[in-house]
């Protein structure tokens, strides 16, 4: 039996136990969140769908769960300029959860922002191996970039590594084509704007993460050992360490089953360089 947790059944969590559920990707969905009636309205719509999915709130069966997601906490509004400006809010969120999956043996998925830094922050908590954690947003900036490639008429592959935040970092030089300095930085700052429009008009992104977080399940389950742009825990890998940032991970039913090594060009080295440097500030708060 496949069984799926999921910590925070707000806008992303709830799409994605939906999503997971319409898409047979789990026999049991185990849902928790601290607010009560969102909880009870997210398990009775997901009943009401008919799907033959078991549909359980047992905090305690969470602990068995073969993969875990982390979508607690607080999310952006309009008058939050950046993911990482919801650092102190998480924290305490990520604390508490952590703690109570201490030595958890599945695959851990983090979206709660900012990701990577609460990616790391997991992992430290909950004592587990690197392996297990993975950070999702690698993919879904990568979707955006390809949207804006495709509107260029770049024909891509879209790769964005870095940070799930302002250092993200596009890789034009795997696109096929010579793109100017200029232009890439005016590129990333559209793709740095692109969930605020999202939010600014629909309150929250939804159907993006929840589609691609839905995929990143799916590499796991069915072990597909696909390589996918995930946030992932650095022991010396693109020279550093202490930090969680996103880097190309080939995912399996064990977590990360490793870390591909990719040659950047000196724009793209600089934004991982200046990525690791801006994360691995905001892990610090993560060891004491
Ligand atoms: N990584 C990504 O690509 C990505 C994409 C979308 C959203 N996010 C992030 O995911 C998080 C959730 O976003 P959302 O739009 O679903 O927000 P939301 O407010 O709709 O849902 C968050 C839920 O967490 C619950 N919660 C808060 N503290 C909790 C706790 N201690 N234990 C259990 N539940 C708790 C809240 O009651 C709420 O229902 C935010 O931090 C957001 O920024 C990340
Ligand atoms: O931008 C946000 O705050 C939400 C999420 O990280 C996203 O990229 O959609």
């Amino acid at each position: 039996m496949t069984s799926l947790a999921i910590l925070g059944v707000g806008k992303v969590g709830g799409e994605t136990a939906f999503l997971s559920a319409a898409l047979g990707l789990a026999d049991e969905i185990i849902l928790y969140d601290a607010y009560d009636p969102i909880l009870r309205a997210q398990v009775l719509d997901l009943q009401h769908t008919g799907i033959d999915v078991t549909v359980s709130t047992d905090t305690a069966a969470m602990r068995d769960a073969d993969i875990f997601i982390f979508a607690a906490g607080t999310p952006r509004t309009p008058d939050v300029r950046t993911r990482a400006d919801l650092l102190e809010a998480n924290i305490p969120v990520v604390k508490r959860c952590g703690r109570h999956l201490q030595g958890f043996s599945g695959v851990v998925i983090t979206i709660t922002n900012p990701m990577d830094a609460n990616n790391y922050g997991l992992w430290k908590v909950m004592g587990i191996d690197r392996r297990q954690c993975i950070g999702f947003g690698g993919q879904l900036d990568s979707a955006r970039f390809a949207c804006l490639l495709r509107e260029a008429g770049v024909p891509g592959p879209a790769w964005v590594l870095g940070e799930h935040g302002e250092h993200q970092v596009p890789l034009f030089s795997k696109t096929g084509a010579y793109v100017e300095i200029d232009e890439r930085e005016a590129t990333l700052s559209r793709m740095r704007g692109a969930s605020m429009e999202v939010i600014r008009g629909k309150g929250g992104t939804v159907f993006g993460p929840a589609y691609h977080i839905a995929m990143l399940i799916r590499a796991i389950l069915e072990d597909r050992r696909e390589v996918l742009s995930c946030s992932c825990v650095l022991d010396g890998e693109y020279g550093l360490s202490g930090c969680s940032l996103g880097v190309p991970a080939r995912i399996g039913r064990e977590g990360i089953l490793g870390i591909e090594e990719w040659s950047l060009d000196t724009w793209e080295e600089e934004k991982m360089a200046e990525a690791g440097a801006f994360v691995k500030g905001l892990c610090r708060r993560f060891d004491d």
